[in-house]
């Protein structure tokens, strides 16, 4: 649905350029809630202004919806923007109109007239959950409500794509958690794909399908959360499902496991220590329930040296989980046991 092919900006300050994206290669699926997240100055913002064409970009194209928005001229372009919502950080509302007027901009602009016009509006704060406060000046609304009539205003030209630039930064948790969950239902009612830009993993984790991690201008991770998981040393999947730093002891095997969604932590674990007769020690955890399946990591210890423990460790790949035997003195990265992987350094025999 969004995609951007090595995509480039540079901007020009002080007589020097600075180079705010570095070939961007993004790609967002028809239906999904894509996140990007990274640090202050990756690019995010950047990023998301040139899907839209707010910043033209250096070089490279955008497409959305099939259509390549960089060969676009002021008419075309004007169009298509109007099939793309976005909703800003601080709300971008008119403080001298009501909340209906807001939301009736947008729709004056693509030519609606009177009664059509309010019945739209009323329409779109209805799906927001603010009809009741359709005669508020913005001033008189909390945070919440205000990025609701900015979704309902970014939702008047029915856009199938909304891009959202950090939506809930300036919110609390609580009202934060309340905008995501409208941005999923409006995803699954209206079948609206989100490209959203965060630097909160909690926002990946409550509501992205997929997400990628900006620097320095690049993307260098992307895919479902599913695919960060299983991908060994993923920095992403390490943020959003920390479970801290190995421990370090001898007389026993430390085990990370990652759940996909294919099976369920508790059974496993509990299934695990009655047939083995073992005694598993949990050290951390960091699991969710994403669209009605666990996934996650989960750190384990069992008694004994890893030789000891072959079979168990053989169980829990049978049930398709993800299993790394974590080496305590490489604290950062887990050291990946999959069948085919080398033996790690230090590891005598190497786990199989
Ligand atoms: N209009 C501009 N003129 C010059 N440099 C800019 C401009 N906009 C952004 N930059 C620079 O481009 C780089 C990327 O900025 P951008 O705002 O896209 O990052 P970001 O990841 O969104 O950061 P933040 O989370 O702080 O908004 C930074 O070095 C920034 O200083």
């Amino acid at each position: 649905m969004i995609t951007t092919t090595n995509l480039k900006k540079a901007y020009r300050s002080r007589g020097r350029d600075i180079v705010a994206l570095d070939g961007v290669d993004l790609h967002v699926r028809e239906g999904e809630v894509f996140g990007v997240v990274g640090r202050s100055g990756a690019g995010k913002s950047t990023l998301i202004r040139c899907v839209n064409l707010l910043e033209r970009p250096t070089s490279g194209t955008v497409t959305v919806a099939g259509q390549d928005l960089t060969a676009l001229h002021r008419r075309g372009l004007r169009a298509a923007r109007g099939r793309i919502g976005m909703v800003f950080q601080h709300f971008n509302l008119l403080s001298a109109r009501t909340v209906q007027q807001n939301v009736e901009l947008p729709l004056e602009i693509l030519g609606l007239r009177g009664a059509q016009r309010s019945r739209r509006a009323g329409e779109l704060l209805e799906l927001v959950g603010l009809a009741d406060r359709a005669g508020a000046y913005p001033a008189q609304l909390s945070g919440g409500q205000k990025q609701r009539v900015g979704i309902a205003r970014a939702l008047a030209g029915k856009p199938r794509v909304l891009l959202s630039d950090e939506a809930t930064s300036a919110l609390d948790p609580q009202t934060t958690r309340s905008i995501l969950h409208l941005l999923r239902d409006l995803n699954r009612q209206l079948g609206l794909t989100i490209l959203l830009i965060t630097h909160e993993m909690d926002v990946i984790k409550t509501v992205c399908d997929s997400a990628a991690l900006m620097r320095d201008g690049r993307i260098v991770e992307s895919g479902t959360v599913a695919e960060l998981l299983a991908t060994p040393g993923s920095e992403l999947a390490g943020a959003l499902f920390p479970i801290g730093q190995v421990p370090s002891g001898a007389g026993r095997t430390v085990i990370d496991l990652t759940f996909h969604g294919d099976s369920t932590a508790q059974p496993v674990i509990s299934h695990l220590a009655r047939s083995y007769n073992v005694d598993v020690s949990i050290l951390g955890a960091a699991i969710e329930t994403i669209g009605g399946l666990q996934v996650g990591r989960m750190r384990i210890a069992l008694p004994g040296a890893f030789e000891d423990n072959v079979v168990p460790i053989g169980y829990l790949r049978e049930q398709g989980l993800r299993v790394d035997v974590a080496e305590p003195e490489r604290a950062r990265s887990s050291v990946t046991a999959s069948a085919g992987d080398p033996a790690p350094a230090g590891t005598p025999g190497g786990p199989r």
